[in-house]
């Protein structure tokens, strides 16, 4: 059987269309609804496509007023071997603000402090990389991490994840070039030395030396607040990172690339921790691993921003999104 069919209506400035197409294998579905008026532009769209080994389906909301555009859209795709799942909530321009919206909203009204949620961040990390790496499916003698932390929270997040893989077996070593002169982040760095984890003086050259001394890496160098071009010494960093052919673990954001739009030529890692929720440039990730961390979220939170979060099983404190 095949058959295709587009419906059509308006009614008062409502508009509304179905489309059906059917064929053997394959269902798609599609169905509009807009309204239209002087000032405000509402439209919502449900998308659905069923073949035997697949589903996919998108719903999108949106709705723009005067220069304010607020969308809204959840995407699932499920086969035999794969669930993976998107949403997605943002009030325009810029995700990235609205990252850093929940992190204010986070401290100021919810009253957590930064180093709470960073023990929490971090731990999902070490618990995710855990997971997807353990320590027998390393190469090499040790399982060596080296974890290259940034002058931010993220950077923070890396430092609270090198311990927690220290307790969980592993042997990390910390790159930390650019050190804020800030209480928190001087803690975490004794805490780290008081457990035996080697700070470098230098960043390895050679990205074969990289490969060579460790099995994976961790890329604690930048998060939601990253801006621009990158400046040194972070540029030289990253274009030695991108030449390592070890695992690349990225926490929150892969570093540099642009927080709504990734980097097609940038840093390609194969995990991805998202923190709290997904960026927008976590679409364009394409590596094997994609984790939620960060259970800290309060339920009032998530309904005011739209987040939509999958449930995390039990009581884990990481969800694995692919
Ligand atoms: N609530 C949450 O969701 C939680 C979030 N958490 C974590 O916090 C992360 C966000 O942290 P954040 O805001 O400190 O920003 P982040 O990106 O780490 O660093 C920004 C700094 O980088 C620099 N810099 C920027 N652009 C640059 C460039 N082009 N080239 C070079 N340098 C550049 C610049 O520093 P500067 O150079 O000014 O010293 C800037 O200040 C988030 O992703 C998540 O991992 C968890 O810890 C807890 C709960
Ligand atoms: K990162």
């Amino acid at each position: 059987m095949n058959s295709e069919g587009l419906v059509y209506s308006e009614v008062d400035g409502v508009a509304y269309s179905v489309r059906l197409v059917l064929s053997d294998a394959l269902v798609y579905s599609e169905v509009a609804r807009s309204v239209v008026s002087d000032k405000l532009v509402y439209s919502e769209v449900a998308r659905s496509v069923v073949s035997d080994k697949l589903v996919y389906s998108e719903a999108v909301k949106s709705v723009s007023w005067d220069g304010l555009v607020y969308s809204e859209a959840v995407r699932s795709v499920s086969s035999d071997k794969l669930l993976y799942w998107e949403a997605a909530g943002a009030v325009m321009p810029g995700s990235q603000q609205e990252a850093q919206a929940i992190d204010q909203e986070l401290f100021t009204e919810y009253k957590f402090s930064v180093d709470q949620l960073m023990e929490l961040a971090g731990l999902s990390c070490a618990t995710a990389i855990a997971k997807a790496y353990p320590p027998s499916s390393f190469t090499k003698p040790q399982p060596t991490v080296l974890v290259v932390c940034g002058p931010g929270n993220n950077g923070g997040d890396g430092l609270v994840c090198a311990r927690h893989l220290k307790l969980f077996g592993y042997e990390p070593t910390v790159y930390y070039p650019k050190r804020p002169s800030k209480a928190l982040f001087e803690a975490l760095t004794t805490q780290c030395q008081k457990m035996d984890i080697p700070f470098l003086p230098e960043f390895p050259t050679e990205a074969m030396l990289i490969d060579e001394l460790y099995g994976l890496v961790v890329d604690a160098i930048f998060g939601f607040s990253f801006q621009g071009a990158v400046r040194e010494p972070f540029g030289s960093i990253l274009k030695t990172l991108a030449q390592v052919t070890v695992p690349i673990a990225s926490i929150d954001i892969p570093s540099g690339w642009d927080v709504e739009k990734g980097h097609p030529d940038g840093l390609q890692p194969d995990m991805l921790i998202s923190l709290t929720a997904p960026k927008a440039a976590a679409r364009h990730f394409t590596g094997r691993y994609h984790f939620l961390g960060g259970r800290f979220v309060p339920a009032a939170l998530e309904r005011k921003h739209g987040l939509n979060l999958p449930a995390y099983p039990g009581t884990d404190c990481i969800l694995q999104l692919v």
